[in-house]
């Protein structure tokens, strides 16, 4: 598996920001600007205040002082509003990027990692979390670094000035931080706290909503919603237990950082009653202690935000830092043929193997089955050939390459799967279709759908192909969605098919035109089916019978019959039980 090398925040966001990072730089750039001229006043009225006290009389002196006010206020609104504006863009840049990369991610992950997670919290942190940093992340960039170097700035000022003052001034800064630093003691426990929590919340949401049919048929609403309102509750409790532990910090720190004044004042006076320090001096320290205020309160007010945003791309870059499936970005070997082969195969769903050393040899355009008792492990296999995981032990060849020698892409071009989920997007019939390749016609989209035998139903639908299907194909009964799924995979024209338990949904009489027309569209591929119904397959090149995890029997319908191994009984129990609803269906 793939490992990214570890970056930093900012490196995370000038990635992102791709092109637009200039956009970041310039932004800055104005806040410095803004916050400067909204500082530039302060040492106007300070040097207004120096002349009134040399006794100054000339009026236009003091109305050019005015107009110099006047006009800083005018530029650090127009800096700070063009930099809003060049942090915003290059901030949907880096969300609309976060965005791509973390879908893309999803695609190259193991199917486990996404299955592992509740969608919930996938949804949560890509599209909500995600947007919720949009106008912190737009504005902390710009405004806390130019709120935390204008400040800098005047302190070298005060030192230029005098640096007892300059000294002195620091100290509130340091203990105000030093309180900043309370905040977050515990820090790391409270933060994944929370974060559990919300994902738990998150969970319970989205379970109640995708559960909402056996909730109703069960009656279960109260205990449901109770279940989402403890995880609301606990949610809750946990911000507050934070919040309070921060409380007298967060009011410490907002009280000594940005008052300087606290010793620029007495020391100030001391010095200037003993005669070292002009009180001009004194004067212009007192207006620039004053004037930083505003700037140190608006840098702390961003350390919750920081906080926030640190928090939202650890969440981020859990998913874009994940192992990947180990694949080459181009393929080293290229395939002979579509044989399919299983060597020594072990797999393990986290800790527990349910695959131990599978052995297969599926020729290029052979029918193959995979039979056997619920659990056994067929689907796992089906998957894995689908390369949606890898394996734990041995390999998986296609066309004597091992699988993970070859580029996703040119992979799933090979392979064509149709899973049980069968799930359709919330599109028309058509577009669902043509999931299987993009570049077909609508004519071919509609042979396809004849072929497969959904084309009478389609032209049932309230506008045939054009009928959009609803959320997962919601608005189709199991079997046409399969029937759908199916003709989308047929389309994708791939040498190796995969079809899980594809005739499920479907009743026995449909089920045998199914049969033929994949059969017929299938012809020449090689085909990997996996079927409860043993009728549907008794035709196969070569069934494989699993049981726990292992090739229990293989060979074709005869030769298993002659077993008289777990095939043969299976095959018994199938005939009887299909003997026993003819029998039922005649006495109706
Ligand atoms: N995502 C998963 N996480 C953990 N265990 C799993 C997961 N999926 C399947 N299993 C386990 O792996 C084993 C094999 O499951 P698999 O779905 O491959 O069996 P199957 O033969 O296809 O069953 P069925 O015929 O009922 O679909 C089972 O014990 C199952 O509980």
């Amino acid at each position: 598996m793939q490992k990214q090398k570890e970056k930093s925040a900012v490196q995370w966001i000038l990635e992102w920001a791709g092109r637009r990072k200039s956009f970041y730089i310039i932004s800055v750039a104005l806040a410095v600007l803004n916050v400067a001229f909204k500082i530039f006043p302060y040492f106007i009225i300070g040097n207004v205040i120096a002349k009134l006290l040399l006794g100054e009389r000339d009026i236009e002196f003091y109305i050019i002082q005015v107009v110099f006010i006047a006009v800083s206020f005018v530029l650090s609104e127009i800096f700070r509003s063009i930099s809003t504006s060049c942090s915003h863009k290059a901030t949907f840049a880096v969300l609309a990027e976060i965005r791509k990369q973390c879908l893309d991610k999803l695609a190259r992950v193991p199917l486990g990692y996404v299955k592992d997670t509740s969608s919930g919290t996938f949804k949560n942190i890509i599209v909500e979390r995600v947007d919720s940093m949009e106008t912190t992340l737009a504005h902390i960039i710009p405004e806390f670094t130019s709120n935390m170097l204008v400040p800098i700035a005047v302190i070298i000022y005060l030192f230029a000035i005098d640096w007892r003052i300059a000294l002195f001034s620091f100290i509130p800064i340091i203990l105000g931080l030093a309180a900043t630093g309370g905040m977050f003691i515990g820090y790391e426990e409270n933060f994944s706290n929370a974060v559990a929590r919300t994902r738990e919340l998150n969970a319970a949401a989205v379970e109640y909503i995708n559960g909402i049919e056996v909730i109703k048929a069960f009656g279960k609403v109260d205990g449901s919603y109770e279940k989402f309102m403890v995880a609301a509750r606990r949610g809750a409790d946990a911000f507050i237990f934070w919040m309070k532990k921060c409380n007298v910090y967060h009011s410490l720190a907002f009280i000594l950082a940005p008052y300087t004044l606290l010793t620029v004042l007495p020391f100030g006076a001391v010095f200037v009653s003993s005669g070292s320090l002009a009180v001009s001096d004194f004067v212009m320290c007192i207006i620039l202690s004053l004037g930083i205020v505003g700037p140190i309160l608006n840098m702390m007010g961003f350390t919750d935000d920081l906080g926030t945003i640190s928090t939202i791309l650890g969440e981020v870059t859990g998913i874009l830092t994940h192992e990947e499936l180990d694949r080459p970005e181009i393929s080293e070997s290229k395939p002979a043929n579509a044989s399919v082969s299983l060597k020594n195969v072990t797999f393990a769903y986290h800790d527990t193997e349910v695959l131990h050393g599978i052995n297969m040899e599926m020729k290029q355009g052979s029918v193959n089955a995979l039979v056997g008792p619920s659990g056994s492990g067929k689907s796992t296999i089906a998957k894995l050939i689908a390369s949606l995981w890898d394996v734990t032990g041995g390999s998986i060849q296609i066309g004597g390459v091992d699988i993970r020698r070859m580029a996703l892409s040119q992979y799933n071009r090979m392979i064509a799967y149709v899973s049980q989920d069968n799930y359709l997007f919330n599109e028309t019939v058509r577009e669902n279709i043509r999931q299987g390749r993009a570049d077909a016609t609508d004519r071919e989209v509609e042979d396809v759908a004849k072929k497969s035998g959904c084309y009478d139903f389609i032209m049932k639908l309230e506008n045939g192909f054009d009928t959009v299907v609803g959320g997962a194909g919601g608005h189709l009964s199991g079997g046409e969605r399969q029937r759908i799924s199916i003709a989308r995979a047929m389309l994708k024209d791939a040498p190796i098919v995969i079809l899980d338990e594809a005739t499920a949904y479907t009743d026995p009489e449909n089920e045998s035109v199914i049969q033929t027309s994949v059969a017929k569209l299938v012809s020449g591929k090689t085909l990997i089916v996996i079927a409860h119904r043993l009728s549907t397959i008794s035709d196969a090149d070569h069934i494989f019978v699993i049981s726990e995890g292992r090739v229990a029997e293989e060979g074709d319908h005869k030769s298993l019959l002659s077993m008289g191994g777990i095939y043969k009984h299976m095959w018994e129990a199938h005939i009887s039980a299909k003997d026993t609803v003819k029998e039922e269906r005649e006495n109706v």
